[in-house]
């Protein structure tokens, strides 16, 4: 990027402060998200970019352009027509985008992110106003390259998130509309862990859908056809990889919401020789195993306590098992096979076991022996009762599955049940956290897939009513520091202690973990978010270079100077002041040929 300079550290950081070149002027420079500050447009910015006439008069601060923004997003109807209105701020002026959110993170998460970015996903086709990412067509193979090259040079870009568009959000093929979760993603690694959002990369793979509906929707905008599966799949995905590794060699790639058949395999394809990582698998499986330990250490007990029932075994569930199975051989110095017999799958057959047909080849290690369960209930509250579990896991998308005679059937067991029920968006939700207090007298340690409200009882320790916060498990606590500790340190691969590393770090930044508090949250809440991001990333760095699979040269030792030069290198939403350059050898920043270029086209209603 033109206007980098040294940083402190010697190298190239990938944020930088001081003044930004900028060679747009006037009505341009006020449609360039990038670039634009609205009403926060100094006299002098005004004068040298030809914007005197074209702005009124009183200069503003950000802050006040947050103030006005945060009443008019108060001021839209219900949480769409929030997310609408946040979506369409992004396209006129970034950095008021990121700060508005910044500043009321706790209240907009679930705007931007699950649950109401699933309906703005399920309702794409028709909210429709400008395209934003990149779309690749399956029938447009030998196209894929060219179409992919248009977002920069080789060193513009270092975050990718990919989707199919087949398992969005709990909420099933979406086809086309995916590109809005790549899009959501990559906001929250630059919120969460400051990844600079012009450096990022949106990519929907079109691929046709299996949804009806979409199908015979005539406003539908992806490809009007069923899915298209096999070796004309694997080659789509395959020439996307490759064109992505050409053209941005730099870049970390990040899978998101693929089908059950595809999302693993494709991870261990291209796991071993690119630094790829799958949030659904990966991330979940290490925020999960995060919340589990803190509940462990609740309940005061080990990994070698761990009774884990996990009640929908796709791509989630058995992304979790396995997390949780190699932290337990870890932990007791194990195999991998015998740390599995801690850890029972439950699908749509019931129990996963040997006489279970067609398992796919992840959920085959954790099947048991039908011989042992010869005449017992294979159900989950069979289960439950025969296996006593401290955890139970929900990752089915069956609302309502964990019942009061479930619920009671594990309270009766243990003391302290651990309770997660993880399907999104909301209305999936295996149980809610009310009820489950309600049924175990407020024992149960909660932690969902989506944001829920604090729970009042009496719960405390005289029976006077205290309030729950409800921890939410969701990826986003933990793969924007993953990414971002990949791409700070140019990692060539994302190994299993990198992973280790991340949810050890994120364990520990639990109110539970570090208050001791029973009553305290499993996992660290979203206002803690940037730093939790910083301590994750700072693992991750160290294990990665333990691991000898970094490529930047200049990580510093101690975690004081790199927690420092983490920080430095996260990008913040502050106005920098604009120095005008002429077109004439400008860099593609200053020209703002970058990732944000939005067509010139009038803006939405909202000023900025
Ligand atoms: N909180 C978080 O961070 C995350 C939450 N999720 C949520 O987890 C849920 C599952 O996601 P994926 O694993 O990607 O989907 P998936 O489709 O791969 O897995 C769902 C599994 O549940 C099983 N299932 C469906 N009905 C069932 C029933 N009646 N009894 C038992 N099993 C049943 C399915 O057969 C399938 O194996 C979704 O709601 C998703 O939003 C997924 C990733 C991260
Ligand atoms: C959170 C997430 O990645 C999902 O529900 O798919
Ligand atoms: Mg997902």
């Amino acid at each position: 990027m033109g206007s980098q300079g040294e940083s402190t550290f010697g190298h190239l950081p990938l944020s930088t402060s001081g003044p930004l070149e900028c060679a747009l002027r006037g009505t341009v420079l006020l449609n360039h998200p990038y670039f634009n500050k609205g009403s926060a447009f100094t006299k002098q910015e005004r004068h040298d970019f030809g914007l005197s006439g074209l702005l009124p008069p009183n200069v503003q601060t950000l802050e006040q352009q947050v103030q006005r923004a945060y009443q008019q997003y108060s001021s839209r109807q219900d949480d769409l027509a929030k997310n609408t209105f946040l979506s369409s701020m992004k396209e006129q002026n970034e950095v008021l985008f990121f700060k508005l959110i910044q500043d009321h993170l706790p209240e907009m998460f679930s705007v931007i992110y699950t649950p109401t970015e699933g309906d703005a996903i399920q309702n794409y086709s028709r909210l429709f106003r400008r395209p934003a990412g990149a779309f690749l067509n399956i029938h447009d193979l030998d196209r894929v390259h060219e179409d992919l090259s248009q977002w920069g040079r080789p060193e513009d870009i270092d975050y990718i998130v990919v989707t199919d568009g087949e398992e969005i959000l709990g909420i099933g093929d979406q086809g086309v509309g995916g590109i809005l979760i790549s899009i959501a993603k990559l906001v929250l690694t630059t919120l969460c862990a400051g990844v600079h959002p012009n450096r990022v990369l949106a990519v929907v793979l079109d691929c046709g859908t299996d949804n009806t509906e979409l199908l015979e929707d005539p406003l539908y905008l992806g490809l009007r056809e069923k899915r298209i599966r096999g070796e004309k799949y694997d080659d789509f995905v395959d020439t996307f990889v490759k064109s992505a590794r050409t053209l941005y060699p730099k870049a970390y790639i990040h899978f998101e919401d693929f089908g059950l058949d595809n999302a693993r395999r494709l991870l261990e394809k291209y796991r071993p020789d690119t630094p790829c990582f799958n949030d659904d698998v990966q991330g979940t499986g290490c925020v999960t195993l995060a919340a589990i330990l803190a509940g462990l250490n609740v309940s005061k007990q080990s990994l070698s306590d761990l009774r884990l029932v996990i009640f929908g075994a796709g791509t989630a569930g058995v992304g979790i098992a396995d997390q949780v199975r190699d932290a337990i051989a870890a932990e007791r110095g194990i195999s991998k096979e015998e740390a599995a017999k801690q850890i029972w799958l439950i699908d749509k057959p019931g129990l996963l076991t040997t006489k279970v047909d067609k398992l796919s080849s992840a959920q085959k290690g954790f099947v048991r022996p039908h011989d042992d369960w010869e005449g017992k209930r294979t159900d989950l509250l069979g289960v439950v009762q025969e296996v006593k579990p401290n955890v139970l896991i929900g990752t089915s998308t069956v609302p309502k599955a964990f019942t009061e005679e479930v619920v009671r059937a594990m309270a009766s067991h243990v003391e302290r049940p651990i309770i997660l029920p993880l399907s999104n968006p909301t209305r999936l939700h295996e149980a809610v956290p009310a009820d489950l207090l309600a049924w175990t007298d407020g024992k149960a340690l909660i932690a969902t897939g989506s944001p829920f409200d604090p729970v009042k009882g009496p719960w405390g320790a005289d029976g006077q009513d205290i309030e729950m916060s409800i921890a939410e498990c969701n990826n986003s606590v933990v793969f924007p520091g993953i990414g971002l500790g990949s791409v700070l340190s140019r990692a060539s691969r994302v190994t299993d202690k990198m992973l280790v590393a991340a949810t050890k770090a994120v364990a520990e930044m639990g109110p539970a973990m570090e208050e001791g508090e029973s009553t305290a949250p499993l996992l660290p809440g979203v206002e803690a978010v940037r730093d939790v991001s910083v301590r994750v990333a700072r693992k991750v760095i160290q294990a990665a270079m333990e691991e000898g699979v970094t490529t930047e040269s200049d990580i510093p030792g101690d975690d004081e100077r790199l927690d420092e030069w983490i920080r430095e290198q996260m990008w913040d939403p502050v106005y920098r002041p604009l120095k005008y350059v002429s077109a004439e050898g400008a860099s593609r920043e200053a020209k703002g040929e970058m990732m944000v270029v939005g067509s010139l086209e009038k803006r939405e209603e909202e000023e900025s």
